[in-house]
C-alpha cells in the first residue's frame, strides 16, 4: 500500500533578501511525504524564482501526476527521471524516493563554507567559530561583483592577510566585464591568490572566465555553466570544481553522475543550496557527506529566512513550524 501527500509551504524571508534584482519576500515550495508499509520518505520542492525556468504551480501539477503514477506502482526513481525538464520536481521526489528507500544516509556533513557578506566584523566573529579542517585551514564563501571589483579585491586581500588559516571561495555570478575582473585581480597580490580557492563564474562568458583565470593564476569554479543545454563536465587549465545545486539540476540520479563525472576529472563538486528550507538543507547536507565526503558544501542559506521546516538544522535557533501548520493540497486516495 503506498500514500503520498503534497503541502504547500511559504516561509518569511529576512527582509533585504535580493535575488537577481527582485527582493524575494517569502519562499514558497512544496513538500511530499511518502508512505509505504512502515516506511515514510520526505522530499522537497522549491523552483527557485528569477533562477529556476519553471514556476511552482507548473511544479505543483507535475509533482502530483508523478505521485498518482507511483501510488499505482510506477517506479519513482523512474517517475523523478522523466522531469528532467523540470529539476525541482525530479530532485525533490528523488529525495522522497531516497529516503523511503533508505538509501539516503542520516549522516550530515557537519562542516559548511560560512556564508559571508564582505562585512569583515561579521567574518572574524563567525570564522572563530568555524572548525578547521586537518591542516587547520577554513574555508568561507563571500559574493564579489555586487559593489566596485576594485573594492572587492581591497576586502579579500585584508581578509586573507587578517586571517592566515582563511582560504576562501569567491562568487561573481558573472558579473565582471573582464576589465573590472582585472581590476579586481589587480589588488590581490600574486601570493595571496592560491588562497582562493576559486571564484565561481567571474565574467559573462566562459572564455572570458577562462581568460582571467590564465592571466590571475586565480582558480574558477562553473555554476550557472553546469546548467546550461550542452554544458559537459571537463578538467582544463585554472578550473578547480563545479558547483552543483540539486534544487536547479534535476533528480539525485543525475547529481551523482555529474559529481562522478567531476571526481574522475579530477575536478572538486561542491554541493550548494538554493535557498531551500531545513528540510531540503538537512537532506543536501546528507548528500554532501554521502557523495561529497571531501568538499565543504555551499548551505549557509538558512538565516536567509525567519523559520524551520519540519526538520531542525543542527544548531539552529529559528522557529520551528511542524506538519500541522502547513496547507495540504493534495493526498493520494
Ligand atoms: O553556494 C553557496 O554557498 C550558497 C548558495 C548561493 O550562493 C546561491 C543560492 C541560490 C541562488 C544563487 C546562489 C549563488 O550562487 O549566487
Ligand atoms: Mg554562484
Amino acid at each position: 500500500m503506498r500514500r503520498a501527500t503534497v503541502y504547500r509551504y511559504s516561509l518569511p524571508m529576512e527582509a533585504g533578501v535580493v535575488l537577481r534584482n527582485q527582493r524575494l519576500k517569502t519562499r514558497d515550495g512544496l513538500l511530499v511525504s511518502l508512505w509505504q508499509d512502515d516506511k515514510t520518505g520526505w522530499g522537497e520542492i522549491a523552483p527557485l524564482p528569477g533562477v529556476s525556468q519553471e514556476a511552482l504551480p507548473q511544479a505543483q501539477d507535475a509533482v502530483q501526476h508523478g505521485l498518482s503514477q507511483w501510488v499505482q506502482g510506477a517506479s519513482l526513481t523512474a517517475v523523478a527521471s522523466a522531469f528532467s525538464s523540470l529539476p525541482s520536481v525530479a530532485f525533490g521526489l528523488s529525495c522522497a524516493d531516497a529516503e523511503l528507500r533508505g538509501e539516503l544516509p542520516e549522516v550530515m556533513s557537519l562542516r559548511c563554507a560560512p556564508l559571508c557578506h564582505g562585512d569583515p566584523n561579521e567574518l572574524y566573529a563567525r570564522l572563530g567559530e568555524l572548525p578547521g579542517d586537518l591542516f587547520g585551514q577554513k574555508v568561507a564563501k563571500v559574493k564579489v561583483g555586487l559593489y566596485e571589483s576594485v573594492g572587492d579585491g581591497l576586502n579579500v586581500s585584508m581578509l586573507l592577510e587578517a586571517l592566515p588559516e582563511l582560504r576562501l571561495r569567491l562568487d561573481a555570478n558573472r558579473s565582471w566585464t573582464p576589465v573590472k575582473a582585472e581590476g579586481f585581480a589587480r589588488h590581490v597580490a600574486p601570493e595571496l591568490r592560491s588562497r582562493i580557492a576559486f571564484i565561481e563564474e567571474p565574467c559573462l562568458t566562459r572564455e572570458q572566465s577562462r581568460d582571467f583565470s590564465r592571466t590571475t593564476g586565480i582558480k574558477i569554479a562553473w555554476d550557472e555553466s553546469v546548467r546550461e543545454p550542452g554544458f559537459t563536465v571537463q578538467a582544463e587549465p585554472g578550473l578547480a570544481a563545479i558547483i552543483i545545486k540539486p534544487t536547479l539540476t534535476g533528480s539525485l540520479l543525475r547529481c551523482r553522475q555529474l559529481i562522478a563525472q567531476a571526481h574522475a576529472a579530477g575536478l572538486e563538486a561542491v554541493i550548494s543550496s538554493s535557498i531551500e528550507s531545513s528540510l531540503g538543507l538537512t537532506q543536501l547536507a546528507r548528500i554532501a557527506q554521502w557523495l561529497t565526503p571531501d568538499a565543504v558544501p555551499g548551505l549557509d542559506t538558512l538565516d536567509l529566512m525567519q523559520a524551520q521546516l519540519i526538520r531542525q538544522w543542527p544548531g539552529s535557533t529559528l522557529p520551528l513550524t511542524d506538519v500541522s501548520q502547513l496547507e495540504k493540497v493534495w493526498q493520494s486516495k
